[in-house]
C-alpha cells in the first residue's frame, strides 16, 4: 500500500507493519558524545501563534466539557466523520488486515514496537492516571514471550516501565531518547542494551521544566511534566477560552503558546514539537522515536537484515517517525499501513491476534 497524508495520526492509532532493511546509520557501541551531524537547528522563534493555535485546536480529542460542545456542533462532527473515513479507506482495520500482515511475515522475525499513551492506555485527563488494563499487560506479556518487544514512548523512561510493569521488554523513553534493555532476558547481550544519546542537555531540560512550571503557574489546568530529556505542557484541561483586551482579543491557549515560546527562545538547542494535546519540549539532536527503532534492530543484531519485520503500533504524531522508517525499505511491496480504532480499545485484539511465534533468533 502506498503512503498516503489523509489525516493527523491522532484521529486513529495506526499499525505500520514493515519488512526492514535500512541501513544503520549510527555506530553501535553508542557514541560517547553526539557527532555533528545528529545536531540540527530549528528555528523556535518563527511560525506564528495563530498557526500553533490552529494546530494545537486539531491535536485530539479533547477533555469531557468541550468534547460535549463539540458533539453538540453537526458540522464539526460531519467533518470528523468524513476525515476518519478518508483515513480508514486508505489505512484499513489492522484486524481485518490480519491474513496480509501474517503473509508478509512469512520467514521473518517480528520485531515488535509499542507506544504508550493512547495506544497501551486510554487517553485520560490526567497524565499520571494513564493505567493500562490487565488484559493489555497480559497480551504485551504474550507477546514478548515470542517475540522481542519495546516500548516506545514520549514519557520519562522510569514512568512507563512503571505503568507497563514488564521486566521482559525493551524500553525507549523520552521519545527515543533513553533507551534500556530487558531486566530479564534469556539473552545476555540484551541488558546491556542502554543508550542516551541526549545525555548532555539533562541540566538544561530540568532548568526549562522549573521555568515552564513558574511562567505558566497562572493558567488554569496547565500541567508541565518533567520527562528527563524532552519536557511536556499539557493543555488538554486548559480553558481555550478568548479573553479580550480593550481592542485585542487573545485564547487561553494563545498566551500559553507565547509563554512557552518566550521560555524557548533562550534555548536555541531545543525545539518545540506537539502530540496529543501536549506542547513538547526536546533538544535538538536528530534522534526520535524512528532513530530509536533502527538502534533496537541493530542492537538486535537485524542490521541490514532482510528476514526481519518490525511492527510498530502507535497513534500519535511522534510516532510518525518510527512509520518513516519503513518508507526507506528497499521493499516496498511488504509494507503493510493499517489501522486500529481510536485510543486503545482495538489495539488489545489486534497485540492478542500477533501473527504466530516465530523464532528469537539472538544477536
Ligand atoms: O509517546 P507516548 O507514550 O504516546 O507519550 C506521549 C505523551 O503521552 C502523555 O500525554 C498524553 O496522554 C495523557 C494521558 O492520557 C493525556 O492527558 C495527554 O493529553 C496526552 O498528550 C504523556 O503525559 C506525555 O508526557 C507524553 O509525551
Amino acid at each position: 500500500m502506498t503512503k498516503q497524508n489523509v489525516v493527523p495520526a491522532e484521529a486513529v492509532a495506526t499499525v505500520t507493519v514493515a519488512a526492514a532493511g535500512s541501513s544503520p546509520i549510527f555506530p553501535y557501541p553508542p557514541p560517547i558524545s553526539i557527532p555533528n551531524k545528529y545536531v540540527s537547528q530549528f528555528d523556535l522563534v518563527s511560525g506564528r501563534t495563530s498557526s500553533w493555535l490552529e494546530s494545537m485546536k486539531a491535536s485530539s480529542p479533547t477533555h469531557p466539557k468541550v468534547a460535549a460542545a463539540l458533539a453538540a456542533s453537526v458540522p464539526i462532527v460531519d467533518s470528523v466523520f468524513k476525515m476518519r473515513s478518508g483515513w480508514t479507506m486508505w489505512h484499513p482495520s489492522a484486524l481485518s488486515q490480519f491474513d496480509q500482515i501474517v503473509r508478509a511475515s512469512k520467514g521473518k522475525q517480528i520485531v515488535m514496537f509499542l507506544d504508550y499513551d493512547g495506544t497501551l492506555s486510554p487517553i485520560v485527563e490526567d497524565p499520571d492516571s494513564a493505567f493500562m488494563s490487565n488484559a493489555m499487560r497480559k497480551a504485551v506479556r504474550e507477546v514478548a514471550r515470542d517475540f522481542p518487544t519495546a516500548i516506545v514512548s514520549g514519557r520519562c523512561l522510569d514512568k512507563v516501565v512503571d505503568f507497563v510493569k514488564l521486566a521482559e521488554l525493551y524500553y525507549a523513553g523520552s521519545h527515543g531518547m533513553d533507551i534500556k534493555g530487558p531486566e530479564k532476558s534469556r539473552h545476555a547481550k540484551a541488558a546491556k542494551v542502554l543508550f542516551q544519546p541526549a545525555s548532555e542537555f539533562l541540566p538544561m531540560i530540568d532548568t526549562v521544566y522549573k521555568t515552564l512550571l513558574d511562567r505558566t503557574k497562572f493558567t488554569p489546568g496547565v500541567k508541565v511534566e518533567n520527562n528527563k530529556f524532552c519536557a511536556s505542557v499539557h493543555f488538554r484541561c486548559v480553558d481555550e477560552k478568548v479573553r479580550y483586551h480593550f481592542t485585542s482579543a487573545t485564547s487561553n491557549w494563545g498566551s500559553l503558546i507565547d509563554q512557552v515560546r518566550s521560555v524557548l527562545k533562550e534555548y536555541p538547542r531545543l525545539r518545540l514539537t506537539q502530540g496529543r494535546k501536549v506542547l513538547e519540549i526536546r533538544p535538538t539532536i536528530k534522534w526520535d522515536k524512528g532513530k530509536a527503532l533502527e538502534f533496537l534492530l541493530e542492537s538486535l543484531g537485524f542490521a541490514n537484515c532482510k528476514d526481519v519485520m518490525p511492527i510498530y503500533i502507535g497513534d500519535d504524531r511522534t510516532d510518525e517517525d518510527a512509520f518513516k522508517v519503513g518508507e526507506g525499505l528497499l521493499d516496498p511491496a511488504s509494507r503493510v499501513e493499517a489501522s486500529t480504532s481510536e485510543g486503545s480499545v482495538e489495539s488489545v485484539d489486534w497485540i492478542h491476534a500477533a501473527p504466530p511465534p516465530m523464532k528469537f533468533s539472538d544477536a
